[in-house]
């Protein structure tokens, strides 16, 4: 438990703390391609005309990733924003436990390498094929496999989701066909590895926030049942199903690896399962279907007994999976714990795609509340549809009912999160993306005369970059083309900065209007604090505000 915060006495204000989370959405480094610029955003322009803003990094080492080469993400985003400092995050931690051969010294790993020479089965690994490190790290697979091969596991199979959002859009094969090279190399008299399904990560097995469980069945038939359009290797498959569905990697229909009309890897009792990313979002739906004794969602038609781990542990609230490779990081006294014991009154809200960022995300990768009588947590549904036809996505419905609930006065504390500018940049789709923006500035502009009316202060800003670098660009700067002329897109999320803007109805003077430069988005958090007049604990990273 955590101690109440101390109240500065300096800040009084009728209305409530705001804060408004663009999933998505930066400051872009190159002209073309930014499609925040490119954008009519009447109401932001204006904000930050009027207001004190600055900018905040989103990447890199400010959010605890390896190294400055990461690009942000939601998941160590909302961690940052909603601890207050930064911690060494999942693709940190997998790395160090493998380099120093912890993760081979664990009782899971060795549990399940035990389990899969005991029975003469296999050791399956399931998850996303790229070096992207939001979700997983390829060299982290091909560092476990080398391992199990070491200590005579005899069998692998490997069920790779084609990624395409975290990396170039349609660059699967740059993963998939090194990666059945190295599987190659490794087979011999003693050891058979080899690829047994797949598909785009937004059609089967990665769902989130139970969104859409029609990509989980999808998942549990191509993985362990072993059903679904069959072919000889990856490679033949990616390279028919791109012919003919004309899907980027990311939305590309799923297949079965077989041979002689029998797939080569379906999951069977006895066998060990690896999931291999290390992200919890997209890993908790599918770990469930695993783990379950009763499923309501889907029919899983049979349900092998396998040992199964995660990564990670995903969920630190409901420990789920049971057993994992790598414990995560102990992310503890959130802001949201700190508010309750300071008698906060808090509203979360989102629509489904981002709701669990700022409940799940924001609270330390925890699903379940600090405090039922001072937290409200409200998640609007989204639609199942691709966000390039819907580009304003829920964003209206989110700010009707934000108005709402500033106008009642309940709340000291509401936060939000607008999928908008991440959901759609996702896509690739640049004229969705700028009227995805254009949707999300005239919600901004709302939500703003509602928090002005209501005497509080809306702070604004992103959990990373997206929308503000829709085109691919060469070293040298230069947009990348396609043959046909248009400019590559890029689906995944940018290094860039973010903004932050503190639109205050009743600044008096308490604090220097010049915001702090040079910080990282995990000073949100004493940001809120100070605005909501108390003292931030010392161990969070500064404050962007001076007070006076
Ligand atoms: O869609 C996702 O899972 C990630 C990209 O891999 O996006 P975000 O971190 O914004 O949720
Ligand atoms: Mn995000
Ligand atoms: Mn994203």
């Amino acid at each position: 438990m955590v101690e109440a915060l101390k109240k500065m006495g300096k800040i009084s204000r009728k209305g409530p703390v705001v804060l408004v989370i663009m999933d998505g959405v930066g400051f872009g480094k190159y002209k073309e391609g930014d499609a925040v610029a490119a954008a009519l955003t009447g109401n932001l322009n204006k904000l930050y005309k009027a207001y004190p803003w600055t900018k905040l990094k989103a990447h890199g080492l400010a959010v605890g990733l390896p190294s400055d080469d990461d690009m942000g993400n939601s998941e160590v985003g909302h961690n940052a924003m909603g601890c207050g400092r930064v911690f060494s995050q999942g693709a940190k931690l997998v790395n160090n436990s493998i380099d120093t051969g912890a993760m081979f010294e664990g009782s899971t790993w060795k549990k399940l390498v035990h389990n899969a020479k005991a029975n003469a089965s296999s050791l399956h690994f399931i998850g996303l094929l790229s070096d992207g490190n939001v979700h997983s790290h390829i060299d982290n697979l091909k560092a476990m496999i080398v391992q199990a091969k070491k200590e005579g596991v005899a069998k692998v199979r490997v069920h790779a989701m084609l990624d395409g959002r975290d990396v170039g859009e349609v660059s699967a094969l740059e993963y998939f066909d090194p990666f059945e090279a190295f599987l190659a190399s490794l087979n011999d008299a003693t050891f058979d590895a080899k690829i047994a399904s797949g598909g785009g990560r937004m059609v089967i097995t990665m769902d989130r926030y139970n969104a859409n469980w029609n990509m989980v069945r999808k998942g549990w038939e191509t993985h362990v049942l072993g059903e679904g359009r069959q072919f000889e290797s990856a490679h033949v498959a990616i390279e028919t199903l791109r012919k003919e569905s004309k899907a980027i990697d990311q939305d590309l229909p799923p297949f079965v690896i077989s041979k002689n009309g029998k797939p080569v890897g379906t999951i069977e009792d006895g066998d060990s399962v690896i999931l291999f990313n290390f992200r919890g979002d997209r890993a908790l739906e599918i770990t469930k279907a695993f783990e379950a004794e009763q499923l309501s969602e889907f029919d899983r038609k049979r349900r092998p007994k396998v040992e199964y781990a995660g990564m990670m542990e995903y969920d630190g609230d409901l420990h789920v999976p049971k057993q994992f490779l790598v414990t995560p990081p102990a992310i503890d006294k959130t802001i949201a714990e700190y508010l309750c014991a300071s008698k906060v009154r808090q509203f979360s809200i989102s629509e489904t795609q981002k709701f669990g960022h700022v409940t799940y995300f924001f609270n330390g990768n925890k699903s379940g509340k600090f405090d039922d009588k001072l937290e409200e947590y409200v998640e609007i549904l989204s639609d199942i549809v691709p966000f390039e036809e819907r580009p304003w996505m829920k964003c209206a419905e989110i700010a009707d009912r934000v108005i709402k609930e500033v106008d009642s006065g309940k709340w000291d504390f509401i936060k939000l999160n607008f999928p908008n500018g991440d959901m759609v940049g996702h896509t690739g789709n640049f004229q969705a993306v700028v009227c995805s923006m254009e949707g999300l500035d005239l919600q901004i502009g709302r939500i703003h005369k509602a928090v002005m009316e209501a005497g509080g202060v809306m702070v604004i800003t992103a959990d990373h970059g997206n929308a503000d670098d829709m085109f691919e660009h060469g070293k040298d700067g230069s947009v990348q083309y396609k043959e046909n002329g248009d400019p590559k897109s890029k689906t995944s999320h940018s290094l860039n900065p973010v903004p932050c803007i503190i639109c205050d109805s009743s600044y008096e003077g308490e604090y220097e209007t010049e915001l702090k430069t040079g910080l990282g988005i995990s000073s949100i958090a004493a940001t809120c604090m100070n605005l909501l007049d108390f003292e931030a604990p010392a161990l969070y990273d500064p404050s962007i505000i001076t007070m006076r």
